[in-house]
């Protein structure tokens, strides 16, 4: 499991970390893993052209004793001060090591391999400065590997949300512990490969965090395996209302991710048999209404749904539910509130700012906010799909964002497959939000594995994926 903290949580368990440890011990231990992290960029240190960008905190602190350690294994390290102060001590440091304070920063900046962005860390409030933007735009138009410490300067630490110009890093080097905003867009989109440096800070860390990331080792846990006295029904039936006349691929979709998932029987139940039974002949078929189809574990309803029936139906079972698309079309929060069972919502942007009301730009723009938001009024699990799909329970559970995926899976018909999936996991006992994240994650992962030559993929070859994604997870 990846852990974030948000800063205020950071900022107390460093304070109760430093009072044990002597004065700059952190700052040391945070400067050396930086230095060494840039060692391994850089492959050859001697001789490399190291700029650093210097905020007036200790973000710049951090960046200067690394520049230091750099100087001292012969690299030729200039730095840029861009605050109204600048650390004192550190700068000194890298004084004494060899390193010099530029007189022009664009200079600097056109010559060097390595630049590190130490303007803000944990303590920057809003976009970038005026000052800094045109120093900024120069390091990310140079041919220099940019290296964001702790942070990418100008990003919020606990949102994730980028509110003026923020400093694209090719790679993060983040201290103690993740923070939210490395793991959700638009920051993190800005953040590059990240790489995480213990400076000690577990030992004071709530265990609890306040999000986390699935990994493969999280995931292989979550996933059912059938026992030895497993039959079909015992391993969950998921029962799938989707599909219309005029949207026939959608029924098709969602039962194929459905028939991966790790149900012993997927049920479809709706006007496209024809087309489900032609594709997977192993679907139990009815044309509905659900409550006359049979007994189910879960039900998935919505996708290609249009004005069929069916979503009112098994909202009044008492089943898990999972709605995605049609389904949440003029979805009340009474309707969902109201059920003994849980429910799970899966809309992309647009779904979810017609369910809250607002422009589809200001879910995209506040992704947290809009998965918490949802949780609340709704009283349901929300799986709020996207470039960062994100799962929030309304228990108060850590929100989980997604690691895995590809801008590839924007493309019609994926968010089918996974509401399939996550279904298929609901029937067969898990909890809404690990349902939800980990077929999130499955679904992530095989667009991957099937995107890995860089090449588009479409919605039926993610389903086809899935059972490589999922051995992938669970033979590590
Ligand atoms: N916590 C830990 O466990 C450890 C933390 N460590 C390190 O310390 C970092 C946090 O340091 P920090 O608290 O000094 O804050 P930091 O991010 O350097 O910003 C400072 C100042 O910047 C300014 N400023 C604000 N917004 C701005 C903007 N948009 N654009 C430009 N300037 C802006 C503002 O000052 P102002 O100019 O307003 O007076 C603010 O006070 C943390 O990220 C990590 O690197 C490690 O060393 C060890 C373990
Ligand atoms: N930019 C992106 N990067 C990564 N994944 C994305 C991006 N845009 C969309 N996705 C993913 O693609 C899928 C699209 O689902 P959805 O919007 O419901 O499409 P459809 O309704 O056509 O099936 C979701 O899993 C979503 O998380
Ligand atoms: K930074």
């Amino acid at each position: 499991m990846r852990n974030a903290h948000r800063v205020e949580t950071v900022r107390a368990a460093e304070a109760a970390l430093m009072a044990r440890l002597p004065e700059g011990a952190l700052m040391q231990r945070a400067a050396a893993g930086l230095a060494a992290a840039c060692c391994s960029l850089l492959g050859r240190v001697y001789g490399a052209r190291v700029v650093l960008l210097v905020g007036s905190g200790d973000n710049g602190g951090d960046t200067l004793y690394a520049g230091a350690r750099l100087a001292r294994r012969g690299a030729g390290v200039t730095a840029v001060p861009l605050g109204a102060r600048v650390h004192e001590a550190g700068l000194a440091a890298l004084r004494a090591a060899g390193g010099r304070v530029s007189d022009d920063p664009f200079e600097a900046l056109a010559a060097a391999d390595l630049v590190l962005d130490g303007i803000t860390g944990i303590g920057g409030r809003g976009g970038l400065r005026p000052e800094a933007v045109p120093v900024a735009r120069a390091a990310r138009g140079s041919d220099a590997v940019v290296v964001a410490v702790d942070l990418p300067s100008g990003i919020d630490a606990d949102t994730g949300e980028v509110s003026g110009e923020a400093l694209r890093a090719d790679a993060t080097v983040t201290f103690g512990t993740y923070k939210p905003g490395l793991l959700i867009d638009p920051a993190r989109e800005y953040a590059g490969a990240v790489r995480l440096v213990d400076i000690g800070l577990g030992a004071t860390l709530p265990s609890v965090p306040d999000m986390e990331a699935l990994q493969h080792e999280d995931v292989a846990r979550l996933l059912p395996v059938p026992f030895a006295s497993s039959d079909k029904y015992r391993r969950g039936v998921v029962g799938v209302v989707a599909g219309s006349a005029r949207y026939p691929g959608a029924a098709v979709l969602a039962v194929a991710g459905a028939l991966r998932g790790g149900a012993g029987a997927v049920r479809y139940v709706g006007p496209a048999t024809d087309a489900v039974l032609a594709r997977f002949p192993e679907t139990l078929v009815h044309p509905g209404p659900p409550e006359k189809a049979g007994r189910v574990q879960a039900w998935v309803a919505g996708p290609g749904l249009g004005d069929e029936p069916g979503v009112a139906e098994v909202l009044a079972s008492d089943v898990p539910v999972l709605l995605d698309a049609d389904g949440l079309r003029d979805l009340s929060p009474e309707a969902v509130r109201g059920r003994a069972a849980p429910t799970l919502l899966t809309p992309h942007a647009g779904e979810a700012a017609a369910l809250l009301g607002v422009e589809r730009a200001e879910v995209e723009a506040h992704r947290l906010w809009a998965v918490r938001e949802l949780t609340a009024r709704f009283g349901a699990t929300v799986l709020l799909k996207g470039s960062t799909t994100l799962v929030a329970d309304p228990d108060g559970a850590p929100v989980r964002a997604n690691p895995t995926g590809t801008p590839w899976l924007a493309t019609a018909g994926s968010g089918d497959v996974l509401s399939g999936l996550a279904g298929s996991l609901l029937a067969a006992g898990l909890p809404a939000r690990d349902a939800a994240s980990a077929a999130a994650y499955l679904h992530g992962l095989a667009a991957r594995l099937t995107s890995a030559t860089a090449t588009p993929v479409t919605a039926t070859d993610v389903a086809a994926t899935l059972p490589r994604a999922w051995s992938d997870v669970t033979t590590v």
